[in-house]
């Protein structure tokens, strides 16, 4: 079989100064790209769930900078993209990171900007296959993996955190196999992990988010292998809502845990979880389904979109500068010197 052109959702037009994402609030059903020119509509893009997942988010905005001066924005209305692109989502440490990063070079003109923007895409990249390299050992020969969202390579800038530990699996001969939690209500497992592990032949099943504990009850399940959008000093480890279930459950059932991220989603400012913001988001994502309504008319519903999972119940965090166990909040601040 040929293989696929690496999945990359984030990218940008050198000829027409556009930023490009392949707008997942469409995905399995089309693939569509937006082609975006403005902070405001990078912001929308964000702010909707176009482009979602740590890392792509953070790239994602690096481009929206860059764009905006390449489109000939003054120094002030780069600040002020800036701000406006931070502002769309409060979680993922990576937006404030990449765009904290490109607000260092706001004064280098253009062209540096739009080289810092591709730098952050492609340093994205490459710490995913260094984390699948450092991580795929950990994953038995022919482990069934669980997974929670999407931590593929639609939530980079290509190739995974936590599927990326999938790949490099895969691509190093070990049958291994996914079982990929819906993810309600956007149903990011469903609808994205599902479509990048088809496109790439590896086999994936789909549960509803209330299955993990009965497969983990009768043997059915090796280990749990999540992403993260932040991950505190301490360890304590910030993701979809329903990680902190699943880890529960794994601790409950004897298995492993872990978590695959960037260094950009490490956030030691951040002394522990219960800082982290989470988002809250609207009711109406939660009770319609393509518009429709599936709870009566006017019962409220909540959606805090993360959890956040305690240091404790996390066996190992795979980062691109190597593997923190044990002892998290040490072992993190050994990788901060490495
Ligand atoms: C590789 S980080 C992916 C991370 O982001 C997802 O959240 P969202 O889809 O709302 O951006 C989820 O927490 C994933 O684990």
């Amino acid at each position: 079989m040929t293989p696929r052109e690496p999945l990359r959702p984030v990218g940008y037009d050198d000829a027409a100064d556009r930023v490009r994402l392949l707008d997942q609030r469409k995905l399995p059903a089309v693939e569509t790209w937006l082609e975006l020119e403005t902070a405001e509509q990078v912001a929308d893009a964000i702010r909707t769930l176009a482009v979602r997942g740590a890392p792509a988010i953070g790239v994602a905005a690096a481009y929206g900078v860059a764009v905006e001066a390449r489109r000939g924005a003054s120094p002030e209305r780069l600040r002020e993209a800036s701000r406006l692109i931070a502002s769309a989502r409060p979680t993922a440490v990576n937006l404030a990171w990449a765009v904290a990063r490109m607000s260092r070079r706001l004064e280098a003109g253009p062209a540096a900007l739009l080289a810092e923007a591709h730098a952050i895409r492609d340093e994205d990249e490459a710490s995913c296959r260094r984390m699948g390299a450092l991580g795929a050992p950990l994953l038995p020969r022919g482990a069934r993996v669980l997974t929670h969202c999407n931590a593929g390579a639609l939530a980079t800038a290509g190739y995974g955190t936590a599927l990326g530990l999938v790949r490099a699996a895969v691509e190093a001969g070990n049958p291994v196999t996914v079982f990929a939690d819906e993810t309600r209500p956007f149903f990011q497992g469903a609808r994205l992990t599902a479509w990048e592990l088809q496109r790439d032949g590896i086999p994936v099943t789909v549960l509803t988010d209330g299955m993990a504990g009965w497969l983990m009850q009768r043997g059915e399940i090796s280990c749990v292998v999540v992403g993260s959008d932040r991950i505190a000093a301490n360890g304590d480890v910030c993701n979809k809502i329903g990680t902190y279930a699943l880890a529960v459950l794994a601790r409950h059932h004897g298995l492993p845990f872990y978590v695959a991220a960037p260094w950009s989603t490490v956030d030691l400012a951040t002394a522990r979880g219960a800082d982290i913001p989470i988002e809250e988001r609207g009711a109406d994502e939660v009770v319609r389904i393509n518009g429709a309504l599936i709870a009566p008319e006017g019962v409220p519903a909540r959606y805090p979109a993360f959890d956040v999972t305690p240091a404790a119940l996390v066996t190992a965090i795979v980062t691109e500068r190597g593997v923190a166990d044990g002892d998290l909040a040490a072992a993190l601040r050994r990788l901060a010197g490495a």
